[in-house]
């Protein structure tokens, strides 16, 4: 960290005088703070490098933000584990390059406290954005924090847990677009957006089926979170890079089965270090259904589409895929036809969604989509680590 360091002649004066500046690199934390030394004093400001590139992924609860962290720092290589010797109910994940924090440990009602409230996790009165904003800046500054842990066990907030500057840190869950300093902190954001006919059938799957809900009481749930969904976490939409848009098939007139999907991927134009993947000719409008040949596709086959358009009053490019792969050997075919992957050799989004076709979505646009903004992330950051490796090699000469 960069620190200014002001000097006084000698502790004997009233009111010390600043006298003399210096750079200096100094890793203490303690930082804008008055040290008496030798007979000296100091005072040392501040202005913290970034350190750490800083991702945000908002979604609500159950729309596939684990899976997308899975495959995101698959990309990067490693697994991603819980803080070691730690709370084993610890909502983080680490490994080499990545640290995935989950913003409900900010969570400052526990669940009692949001019941007496009469509040839901969702509303920003339930949630401490201004300890968000320090520790997500400490971090991103390259100093470490005590942060809490909401447990999802018990509904209780535990004693918080140490976590270290990352690489690349990520903030997931439902408010990371929520505060402007938090929003301003990072460096690329992306919003899941699953429709709630979609968001209904992947809960009816998950919390029935793995979790012995009943039909009724999911539908109760979605329903009372329904207005501060819509108040407080669907417009963080509008700050995304990308959102990726999660809708019925309109392959098959009429379906609410939500078992077929149509795909979009919202890419902002002139986000800095990002550039959107394009479909045969970048800017073009197109339509293509890639089945026949090269690609085996059973009904109701699979459409995709590419082209400019207006998101919120920003200019976005969209590729969207409707349908669901047979063979995912084939997907290569597609990823043959797109342009600025990002990928390191050809044929490494396939590879990517063939080592985790086990993962919800890989046959379809949410799980190509999902590595296909992975890579990106990852031509993100290096491109950040690129520019500030010159900079330094500029500063030097
Ligand atoms: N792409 C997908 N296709 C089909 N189902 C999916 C997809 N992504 C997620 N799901 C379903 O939603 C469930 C939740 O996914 P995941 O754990 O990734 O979401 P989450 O946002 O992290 O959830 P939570 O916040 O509740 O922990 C999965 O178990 C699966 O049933
Ligand atoms: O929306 C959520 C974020 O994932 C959860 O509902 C919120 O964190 C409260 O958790 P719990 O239901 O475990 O008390």
């Amino acid at each position: 960290m960069a620190c200014t360091v002001y000097t006084t002649p000698s502790l004997s004066m009233p009111n010390p005088h600043l006298h003399q500046r210096q750079v200096i690199f100094f890793t203490s934390t303690k930082r804008n703070q008055f040290f008496r030394g030798q007979n000296r004093a100091f005072t040392v400001s501040c202005s913290a490098e970034a350190k750490t590139v800083v991702i945000g992924l908002a979604a609500d609860s159950g729309c596939g933000k684990s899976t997308f962290m899975r495959r995101l720092t698959s990309v990067f290589g490693g697994a991603a584990e819980p803080p070691k010797g730690g709370n084993p109910d610890s909502n983080t994940l680490i490994s080499d390059t990545t640290t995935v924090i989950c913003l409900d440990d900010y969570h400052s009602l526990d669940r009692t406290g949001r019941k007496e409230k009469g509040v839901t996790a969702l509303n920003p009165r339930a949630n401490d954005f201004d300890l968000m904003y320090e520790q997500v800046k400490a971090l991103k500054e390259g100093i470490p924090v005590e942060k809490p842990i909401y447990n999802h066990v018990t509904g209780l907030l535990d004693p918080p847990e140490l976590i270290q500057s990352p690489k690349i840190l990520v903030i997931e869950g439902l408010h990371p677009m929520f505060d402007e300093r938090v929003r301003d902190l990072l460096d690329f954001s992306i919003y899941l957006d699953i429709s709630n006919e979609v968001k209904f059938a992947w809960k009816i799957q998950r919390d029935m089926a793995e979790r012995g809900h009943s039909l009724e009481s999911i539908k109760a749930s979605i329903e009372s979170r329904k207005p501060d969904f819509d108040a407080f976490i669907d417009p963080q939409k509008k700050y995304a890079d990308a959102v990726i848009e999660v809708l019925p098939t309109q392959l098959i007139p009429g379906d609410n089965e939500g078992k077929i999907l149509r795909v979009k991927l919202i890419m902002k134009e002139g986000s800095k270090h990002f550039s959107p993947v394009y479909l045969f000719d970048e800017g073009s409008t197109i339509n293509w259904i890639p089945c026949g040949r090269k690609l085996t596709c059973s009904y109701p086959g699979i459409k995709f589409s590419y082209g400019p358009d207006s998101y919120f009053s920003n200019e976005v490019s969209v590729l969207e895929m409707d349908g669901q792969f047979d063979r995912l050997d084939e997907l290569i075919y597609v990823e043959s036809h797109l342009s600025n992957l990002s990928t390191k050799f050809y044929g490494e989004v396939t590879q990517q969604m063939l080592k985790h076709s086990d993962f919800p979505g890989s046959n379809n646009g949410t799980g190509f989509f999902q590595t296909v903004v992975g890579l990106k992330i990852r031509d993100l950051y290096e491109q950040i680590v690129a520019e500030r490796a010159s900079a330094k090699t500029e500063a030097k000469v």
